[in-house]
Protein backbone atom coordinates (compact mmCIF):
# COMPACT_ATOMS: atom_id res chain seq x y z
CA UNK A 1 0.00 0.00 0.00
CA UNK A 2 1.75 3.11 -1.22
CA UNK A 3 -0.42 6.30 -0.32
CA UNK A 4 1.74 8.39 -2.21
CA UNK A 5 1.46 6.75 -5.01
CA UNK A 6 -0.52 9.72 -7.52
CA UNK A 7 -2.52 7.45 -9.38
CA UNK A 8 -4.38 5.64 -6.07
CA UNK A 9 -3.57 2.57 -4.09
CA UNK A 10 -5.40 -0.16 -2.81
CA UNK A 11 -6.18 -0.08 1.32
CA UNK A 12 -4.99 -3.16 3.82
CA UNK A 13 -9.12 -3.97 3.28
CA UNK A 14 -8.52 -4.00 -0.34
CA UNK A 15 -10.77 -0.99 -1.06
CA UNK A 16 -9.16 0.42 -4.14
CA UNK A 17 -8.54 4.71 -3.57
CA UNK A 18 -7.95 6.65 -6.69
CA UNK A 19 -6.31 9.95 -8.00
CA UNK A 20 -6.93 13.16 -6.35
CA UNK A 21 -10.54 14.57 -6.62
CA UNK A 22 -10.08 18.05 -4.05
CA UNK A 23 -7.03 19.90 -3.86
CA UNK A 24 -6.83 22.61 -1.10
CA UNK A 25 -4.28 25.11 -2.04
CA UNK A 26 -2.54 26.91 0.99
CA UNK A 27 -6.29 28.00 1.78
CA UNK A 28 -6.00 30.65 4.19
CA UNK A 29 -9.39 32.34 6.04
CA UNK A 30 -10.19 34.69 8.36
CA UNK A 31 -12.76 36.75 10.13
CA UNK A 32 -11.60 40.19 10.94
CA UNK A 33 -8.63 39.61 12.73
CA UNK A 34 -9.26 36.01 13.45
CA UNK A 35 -7.35 33.56 11.41
CA UNK A 36 -9.42 30.34 11.30
CA UNK A 37 -7.60 29.18 8.94
CA UNK A 38 -3.98 29.34 7.96
CA UNK A 39 -1.70 28.53 4.48
CA UNK A 40 -2.89 24.69 5.07
CA UNK A 41 -3.07 22.14 2.11
CA UNK A 42 -4.72 19.08 1.47
CA UNK A 43 -6.12 16.72 -1.22
CA UNK A 44 -8.91 14.06 -0.72
CA UNK A 45 -8.70 11.27 -3.28
CA UNK A 46 -11.44 9.65 -4.95
CA UNK A 47 -13.13 6.62 -2.98
CA UNK A 48 -11.25 7.84 0.15
CA UNK A 49 -12.61 8.14 3.45
CA UNK A 50 -10.90 11.25 4.56
CA UNK A 51 -10.92 12.74 8.51
CA UNK A 52 -10.38 16.33 9.68
CA UNK A 53 -9.63 16.26 12.97
CA UNK A 54 -7.91 18.99 15.18
CA UNK A 55 -8.96 20.40 19.02
CA UNK A 56 -12.05 22.84 19.47
CA UNK A 57 -11.69 25.77 17.63
CA UNK A 58 -8.99 24.40 15.29
CA UNK A 59 -10.30 25.61 11.96
CA UNK A 60 -12.05 22.22 11.18
CA UNK A 61 -15.40 23.43 10.22
CA UNK A 62 -14.18 26.70 8.50
CA UNK A 63 -12.65 24.32 6.36
CA UNK A 64 -15.73 22.25 5.58
CA UNK A 65 -17.69 25.17 4.73
CA UNK A 66 -14.54 26.53 2.37
CA UNK A 67 -15.15 23.17 0.22
CA UNK A 68 -18.86 23.37 0.52
CA UNK A 69 -18.29 26.93 -0.58
CA UNK A 70 -20.19 28.71 2.54
CA UNK A 71 -17.18 30.44 2.67
CA UNK A 72 -14.76 31.92 0.36
CA UNK A 73 -11.05 31.93 1.55
CA UNK A 74 -9.06 35.60 1.19
CA UNK A 75 -6.14 32.95 -0.07
CA UNK A 76 -5.54 29.79 -1.33
CA UNK A 77 -7.42 27.51 -3.85
CA UNK A 78 -9.26 24.98 -4.14
CA UNK A 79 -9.10 22.15 -6.98
CA UNK A 80 -11.91 20.16 -7.99
CA UNK A 81 -11.39 17.01 -10.79
CA UNK A 82 -7.84 18.59 -12.05
CA UNK A 83 -9.90 22.07 -12.31
CA UNK A 84 -9.53 25.25 -10.64
CA UNK A 85 -13.09 26.31 -8.78
CA UNK A 86 -13.69 30.00 -8.97
CA UNK A 87 -15.79 31.86 -6.11
CA UNK A 88 -19.02 29.68 -5.94
CA UNK A 89 -22.06 30.08 -4.26
CA UNK A 90 -23.10 26.39 -1.75
CA UNK A 91 -25.48 26.08 -4.48
CA UNK A 92 -23.02 25.73 -7.31
CA UNK A 93 -21.06 23.65 -5.25
CA UNK A 94 -23.32 21.37 -4.26
CA UNK A 95 -24.64 21.39 -8.29
CA UNK A 96 -21.23 19.93 -9.05
CA UNK A 97 -22.00 16.77 -6.78
CA UNK A 98 -20.46 17.69 -2.78
CA UNK A 99 -23.69 17.51 -0.85
CA UNK A 100 -22.86 17.62 3.42
CA UNK A 101 -24.59 17.54 6.75
CA UNK A 102 -24.28 19.80 9.51
CA UNK A 103 -23.23 20.11 12.70
CA UNK A 104 -26.18 21.07 14.19
CA UNK A 105 -28.94 19.22 12.43
CA UNK A 106 -30.60 21.34 10.01
CA UNK A 107 -33.61 19.74 9.32
CA UNK A 108 -37.03 20.77 8.93
CA UNK A 109 -38.67 19.55 11.70
CA UNK A 110 -42.19 19.88 10.91
CA UNK A 111 -41.98 17.86 7.83
CA UNK A 112 -41.79 14.15 7.39
CA UNK A 113 -38.58 12.07 7.14
CA UNK A 114 -39.57 11.49 3.32
CA UNK A 115 -40.42 15.38 2.34
CA UNK A 116 -37.04 16.10 4.59
CA UNK A 117 -35.27 13.55 1.70
CA UNK A 118 -36.96 15.07 -1.10
CA UNK A 119 -35.62 18.38 -0.66
CA UNK A 120 -31.83 16.41 -0.96
CA UNK A 121 -32.79 16.08 -4.99
CA UNK A 122 -33.70 20.02 -5.39
CA UNK A 123 -30.21 20.28 -7.17
CA UNK A 124 -31.04 17.53 -9.64
CA UNK A 125 -34.74 18.96 -10.11
CA UNK A 126 -34.61 20.12 -13.65
CA UNK A 127 -38.39 21.41 -14.11
CA UNK A 128 -39.44 24.93 -11.41
CA UNK A 129 -42.81 26.06 -11.09
CA UNK A 130 -43.36 27.04 -14.93
CA UNK A 131 -42.70 23.64 -16.33
CA UNK A 132 -44.86 22.24 -13.94
CA UNK A 133 -47.54 24.47 -14.91
CA UNK A 134 -46.73 24.01 -18.62
CA UNK A 135 -45.44 20.10 -18.82
CA UNK A 136 -47.52 18.81 -16.07
CA UNK A 137 -46.73 15.41 -17.32
CA UNK A 138 -43.04 15.81 -18.30
CA UNK A 139 -42.63 17.25 -14.20
CA UNK A 140 -44.53 14.23 -12.44
CA UNK A 141 -42.57 11.80 -14.54
CA UNK A 142 -39.82 13.31 -12.81
CA UNK A 143 -40.87 13.40 -9.39
CA UNK A 144 -41.65 10.09 -9.92
CA UNK A 145 -38.06 9.16 -10.29
CA UNK A 146 -36.90 11.27 -7.83
CA UNK A 147 -38.86 9.46 -5.14
CA UNK A 148 -37.96 6.50 -6.59
CA UNK A 149 -34.08 7.66 -5.91
CA UNK A 150 -35.41 8.28 -2.19
CA UNK A 151 -37.22 4.94 -1.44
CA UNK A 152 -34.04 3.35 -1.83
CA UNK A 153 -31.79 5.85 0.23
CA UNK A 154 -34.89 4.76 2.75
CA UNK A 155 -34.15 1.28 2.22
CA UNK A 156 -30.42 1.82 2.16
CA UNK A 157 -30.22 3.62 5.37
CA UNK A 158 -33.08 1.42 7.37
CA UNK A 159 -35.95 4.07 8.22
CA UNK A 160 -38.94 2.71 6.39
CA UNK A 161 -40.41 2.40 9.24
CA UNK A 162 -40.12 6.61 10.33
CA UNK A 163 -40.83 7.82 6.26
CA UNK A 164 -44.22 9.59 7.81
CA UNK A 165 -43.05 10.40 10.97
CA UNK A 166 -42.61 14.72 11.40
CA UNK A 167 -38.58 14.51 12.17
CA UNK A 168 -39.31 16.63 15.37
CA UNK A 169 -40.55 13.35 17.21
CA UNK A 170 -37.51 11.60 16.06
CA UNK A 171 -34.80 10.82 18.95
CA UNK A 172 -31.16 12.62 17.83
CA UNK A 173 -29.50 9.53 16.86
CA UNK A 174 -32.44 9.23 14.24
CA UNK A 175 -32.60 12.68 13.17
CA UNK A 176 -28.56 12.37 12.48
CA UNK A 177 -29.71 9.40 9.81
CA UNK A 178 -32.10 11.19 8.62
CA UNK A 179 -29.79 14.24 7.37
CA UNK A 180 -26.89 11.76 6.25
CA UNK A 181 -30.34 10.26 4.08
CA UNK A 182 -30.66 13.80 2.43
CA UNK A 183 -27.23 14.48 1.51
CA UNK A 184 -27.37 10.71 -0.12
CA UNK A 185 -30.56 11.68 -2.01
CA UNK A 186 -28.26 14.21 -4.13
CA UNK A 187 -26.30 11.48 -4.97
CA UNK A 188 -22.82 13.09 -4.03
CA UNK A 189 -19.48 12.09 -5.52
CA UNK A 190 -18.18 13.99 -2.52
CA UNK A 191 -20.09 13.75 1.09
CA UNK A 192 -18.74 15.89 3.98
CA UNK A 193 -20.03 15.20 7.20
CA UNK A 194 -19.87 17.49 9.74
CA UNK A 195 -19.18 15.34 13.45
CA UNK A 196 -21.96 12.64 12.25
CA UNK A 197 -21.88 10.64 15.42
CA UNK A 198 -21.85 14.02 17.92
CA UNK A 199 -24.00 13.35 20.97
CA UNK A 200 -24.47 9.77 20.22
CA UNK A 201 -24.76 6.81 22.39
CA UNK A 202 -22.04 3.78 21.53
CA UNK A 203 -25.00 1.85 19.53
CA UNK A 204 -25.76 4.77 17.84
CA UNK A 205 -22.08 5.50 17.13
CA UNK A 206 -21.51 2.14 15.67
CA UNK A 207 -24.74 2.16 13.50
CA UNK A 208 -23.64 5.28 11.82
CA UNK A 209 -20.21 3.84 11.20
CA UNK A 210 -21.64 0.95 9.33
CA UNK A 211 -23.47 3.71 7.21
CA UNK A 212 -21.00 5.65 6.19
CA UNK A 213 -18.66 2.30 5.51
CA UNK A 214 -21.48 1.32 3.21
CA UNK A 215 -22.12 4.29 1.44
CA UNK A 216 -18.84 4.29 0.62
CA UNK A 217 -18.04 0.32 -0.15
CA UNK A 218 -21.90 0.26 -2.27
CA UNK A 219 -21.82 3.81 -4.20
CA UNK A 220 -17.90 4.79 -4.17
CA UNK A 221 -19.03 7.95 -2.47
CA UNK A 222 -15.91 9.97 -1.28
CA UNK A 223 -16.49 10.90 2.14
CA UNK A 224 -14.74 13.73 4.05
CA UNK A 225 -15.80 14.00 7.71
CA UNK A 226 -14.70 15.99 10.95
CA UNK A 227 -15.19 13.63 14.32
CA UNK A 228 -14.26 14.01 17.87
CA UNK A 229 -14.32 10.17 19.11
CA UNK A 230 -11.05 9.38 18.23
CA UNK A 231 -11.93 5.51 18.20
CA UNK A 232 -14.25 6.16 15.37
CA UNK A 233 -12.00 8.16 13.40
CA UNK A 234 -9.23 5.75 13.52
CA UNK A 235 -11.07 3.29 12.27
CA UNK A 236 -13.21 4.62 10.07
CA UNK A 237 -10.37 6.81 7.83
CA UNK A 238 -7.75 5.98 5.36
CA UNK A 239 -5.68 9.21 5.52
CA UNK A 240 -6.65 12.05 8.65
CA UNK A 241 -5.81 15.75 8.53
CA UNK A 242 -5.09 17.28 11.89
CA UNK A 243 -5.28 20.86 12.34
CA UNK A 244 -4.81 23.30 15.61
CA UNK A 245 -5.17 26.96 15.81
CA UNK A 246 -5.79 27.03 12.08
CA UNK A 247 -2.85 25.45 10.66
CA UNK A 248 -2.34 22.06 9.85
CA UNK A 249 -0.15 19.84 12.31
CA UNK A 250 -0.61 16.38 10.51
CA UNK A 251 -1.46 14.35 7.58
CA UNK A 252 -1.32 10.84 7.17
CA UNK A 253 -2.51 7.22 7.72
CA UNK A 254 -4.17 6.99 11.30
CA UNK A 255 -1.25 5.06 12.31
CA UNK A 256 1.38 8.34 11.07
CA UNK A 257 -1.19 10.80 12.65
CA UNK A 258 -1.18 8.50 16.46
CA UNK A 259 2.43 8.06 16.48
CA UNK A 260 2.79 12.53 15.59
CA UNK A 261 4.35 14.26 18.66
CA UNK A 262 2.43 17.28 17.73
CA UNK A 263 -0.54 15.36 17.02
CA UNK A 264 -0.06 14.54 21.03
CA UNK A 265 1.09 18.14 21.99
CA UNK A 266 -2.02 19.31 20.59
CA UNK A 267 -4.39 16.65 22.35
CA UNK A 268 -2.91 17.24 25.85
CA UNK A 269 -2.82 20.87 25.52
CA UNK A 270 0.84 21.57 25.29
CA UNK A 271 1.68 24.79 25.39
CA UNK A 272 2.62 26.88 22.16
CA UNK A 273 5.27 29.00 23.54
N1 LIG B 1 -18.49 33.00 11.32
C1 LIG B 1 -17.43 33.25 12.13
N2 LIG B 1 -17.15 34.50 12.53
C2 LIG B 1 -16.08 34.77 13.32
N3 LIG B 1 -15.23 33.82 13.77
C3 LIG B 1 -15.46 32.56 13.41
C4 LIG B 1 -16.58 32.20 12.57
N4 LIG B 1 -16.55 30.84 12.37
C5 LIG B 1 -15.48 30.39 13.05
N5 LIG B 1 -14.84 31.43 13.68
C6 LIG B 1 -13.61 31.31 14.47
O1 LIG B 1 -12.66 30.58 13.71
C7 LIG B 1 -11.96 29.66 14.52
C8 LIG B 1 -12.17 28.24 14.02
O2 LIG B 1 -13.52 27.86 14.23
P1 LIG B 1 -14.14 26.49 13.69
O3 LIG B 1 -15.58 26.47 14.10
O4 LIG B 1 -13.83 26.34 12.26
O5 LIG B 1 -13.33 25.42 14.55
P2 LIG B 1 -13.64 23.88 14.78
O6 LIG B 1 -12.33 23.19 14.73
O7 LIG B 1 -14.69 23.42 13.86
O8 LIG B 1 -14.18 23.89 16.28
P3 LIG B 1 -15.22 22.87 17.03
O9 LIG B 1 -14.54 21.56 17.11
O10 LIG B 1 -15.37 23.53 18.38
O11 LIG B 1 -16.47 22.87 16.21
C9 LIG B 1 -12.46 29.88 15.96
O12 LIG B 1 -11.59 30.79 16.60
C10 LIG B 1 -13.82 30.49 15.74
O13 LIG B 1 -14.20 31.30 16.84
Amino acid sequence: MNIQNPDGYTTADGREIGGVMMEMKNITLRFGGVAAITDISFDIREGEIRAIIGPNGAGKSSMLNVISGFYVPQEGEVWFHGSRRPPMKPYQVAAQGIARTFQNIALFEGMTVLDNIMTGRLTQMKSGMLAQALWWGKAQAEETAHREKVEKVIDFLEIQHIRKTPVGRLPYGLKKRVELARALAAEPKLLLLDEPMAGMNVEEKEDMSRFILDVNDEFGTTIALIEHDMGVVMDLSDRVVVMDYGKKIGDGTPDEVRNNQAVIDAYLGVSHD
